[in-house]
């Protein structure tokens, strides 16, 4: 671990950090080095001439050559590896070159392509970034947590690798999903990067691809389960709890049979959430709470389709379904209007062994009475659509081509403007192409998807189609709950998110704008989603009361820019 002091200049504010490394130690330090762009004082005073090129760059420059080097690159796996490994060894430029870059360079650190680095990431290994909490070390892991370099963590997004993004398991390379997240956090939400951990919990893997690779670096065992996972999990928050007692911990990615339960066990007892459960939920909320005033429509009006009744399937449905409640239905009118579809079809009365949160949204037999199926026993999205006439269908089933042309086409039919969101990532599990949609919908269609995609020309319009993924929302939230201190992350927050987030749509405004602002905009995204996280955290109690002005100066200390800080020895 290395510490540093931060001071600032009296006269002109500018921060200083006195390091206690000198010459090559400190060229290899990704959050100190500066490569070219250290002046030629610090260069004198912290053993580095000689060992850099004579000429002083600016920041500017080295974003410039770092850029071309991007570019260069064949594929974009091979940027992915580029930038990891700009991360690795000079994290102000590394940002700087992302945030300025960002609609090229977030599809290349996240999804898609964070989703073919971490299948291949025994085979691009390059250099050691976050905390790998494997099963046999399950007895030391206050010493792993020791050996980290950061003395003062914020935030650790953690998973088990089991259900990466929709590539199901992926084992130690599930650590390309927290280091991706918190890449994210830093670049949209400004969380200070030496203060963010990545951690993957290595309990085995069942993916016979992984056990087989002879480059695997993960423990070659098949997942440890039951008792045995839950004890481990516990002694992994207890040792979190002890170093970082004031920490945000984000769970991610992890399997359906895990992901809630971890949720329900933890949430009153640390400040933390689930990503694919409550961060999707506030994201395709304010996306959907967007597209119904862009319409003219209000959410109460709506009847939704959830094609994949799993963490976020049902992450969505609940909140969306609280919002309805907050626009005056009964709880059991607002849950009629949704419907629900898994793999064994449509959730419905009768249905034996469901887990409590699907059993939620069971339609009852009697809402069903008229419906004419083909397959009673198996009502598919098909029957939904034709005789529940959703307005709005949401994909979070990882199947892609799922909303065929049939299907989008009957929607269609039956509402003036379908709001279609096929979210599953990554792009490959899309359940359907926007360009698909805008077409069969002859460009009546609101869309949003999970990865990015591409403009789309339909007729001679031009529909920018957003993003509708929870990294619009959880570097926000992170920033809020940091700046503010709040002890808990309550269901009032990611309501507050999904509004926020939903006011800054173009949408209601502009025939044919994007349901969500640009990915330009994501800085000023958070920062509006942090200020309604913060004064919903005081208002629930779980923070210390601050006026809205210091909140304001609160959440805008928090945000890092990057750019180089003057270093002294010390
Ligand atoms: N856009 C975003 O921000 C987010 C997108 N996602 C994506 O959503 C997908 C699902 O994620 P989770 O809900 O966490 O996974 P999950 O495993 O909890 O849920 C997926 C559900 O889809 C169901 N399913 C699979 N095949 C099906 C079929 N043929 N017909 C009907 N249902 C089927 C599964 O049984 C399961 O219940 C993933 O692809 C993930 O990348 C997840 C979180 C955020
Ligand atoms: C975006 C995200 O969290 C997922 O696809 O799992
Ligand atoms: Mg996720």
């Amino acid at each position: 671990m290395i510490d540093f002091k931060i001071t600032r200049d009296p006269q002109t504010g500018e921060e200083i950090w006195a390091v206690p490394l000198r010459g090559p130690l400190l060229l290899n330090h990704p959050l100190f080095n500066k490569g070219t762009a250290f002046p030629e004082q610090e260069r004198r005073e912290l053993g580095l001439l000689g060992l850099l090129p004579p000429h002083v760059d600016t920041l500017e420059i080295q974003v410039e050559r770092a850029y071309e080097a991007f570019r260069s690159k064949p594929t974009d796996l091979e940027r992915h590896i580029y930038l990891r490994a700009l991360q690795d060894e000079n994290e102000v430029l590394f940002y700087r070159l992302i945030q300025d870059y960002i609609e090229e360079t977030m599809p290349v650190v996240y999804t898609p392509t964070v989703g073919e680095a971490c299948q291949l990431f025994s085979h691009i290994y390059r250099h050691p970034r976050g905390l790998f909490v494997a099963y046999p070390e399950r007895e030391h892991i206050d010493e792993l947590l020791a050996n980290t370099p950061q003395r003062h963590v914020d935030v650790i997004v953690v998973t088990d690798g089991e259900r990466i993004l929709g590539l199901g398991d992926q084992g130690a390379g599930g650590m390309g999903i927290p280091i991706g997240k918190l890449a994210l956090y830093t670049l949209c939400g400004g969380i200070h990067p030496a203060r963010t951990l990545p951690v993957l919990l290595d309990v085995g893997t069942d993916n016979p691809d992984l056990l087989n690779d002879p480059l695997y670096m993960g423990w070659r065992h098949p997942r440890v389960r039951g008792a045995e996972y839950d004890a481990f999990v516990e002694r992994f928050v207890q040792a979190v709890m002890r170093r970082y007692p004031n920490l945000l911990l984000q769970w991610e990615d992890f399997a359906q049979a895990h992901a809630g339960p971890l949720l329900e066990r933890y949430r009153d007892r640390l400040c933390t959430f689930n990503d694919d459960i409550q961060g999707t939920a506030a994201v395709a909320t304010g996306t959907v709470l967007a597209a119904v005033e862009a319409v003219g429509t209000r959410l109460r009006d709506q009847v939704v389709a959830v094609f994949g009744a799993g963490s976020a399937g049902c992450g969505i449905a609940e909140q969306l379904c609280a919002a309805m409640v907050g626009e005056g239905l009964s709880e059991t009118e607002a849950r009629s209007r949704f419907f629900l579809i898994d793999r064994t079809g449509l959730l419905r009365e009768g249905f034996s062994g469901l887990p409590p949160f699907q059993r939620a949204f069971v339609q009852p037999s009697s809402a069903l009475a008229s419906w004419r199926l083909d397959r009673p026993d198996h009502i598919g999205l098909a029957d939904v659509v034709s005789h529940a006439k959703p307005t709005i269908l949401i994909g979070v089933s990882g199947v892609a081509g799922a909303f065929t042309e049939t299907i989008v086409k009957t929607m269609a039919d039956l509402t003036p403007r379908p709001i279609i969101l096929p979210l599953s990532n990554p792009t490959s599990r899309c359940e359907a192409l926007p360009a698909q949609i805008l077409a069969w919908t002859e460009g009546r269609a609101l869309v949003a998807t999970g990865s990015p995609f591409a403009d789309v020309v339909w007729s001679g319009r031009r529909f920018p189609v957003s993003q509708c993924n929870n990294s619009y929302v959880f570097p926000g939230l992170g920033l809020g709950i940091l700046a503010v201190g709040a002890r808990r992350v309550t269901q009032g927050m990611f309501m507050a998110a999904a509004r926020a987030l939903a006011d800054t749509s173009p949408a209601p405004t502009l025939p044919d704008a994007p349901l969500l602002p640009p990915l330009t905009a994501s800085r000023s995204v958070s920062h509006c989603i942090a200020l309604a996280v913060a004064k919903e955290a005081i208002a629930a109690g779980v923070a210390a009361p601050a006026s809205d002005t210091e909140v304001e100066r609160l959440v805008h200390e928090r945000m890092w820019t990057p750019a180089y800080a003057r270093l002294t020895g010390c």
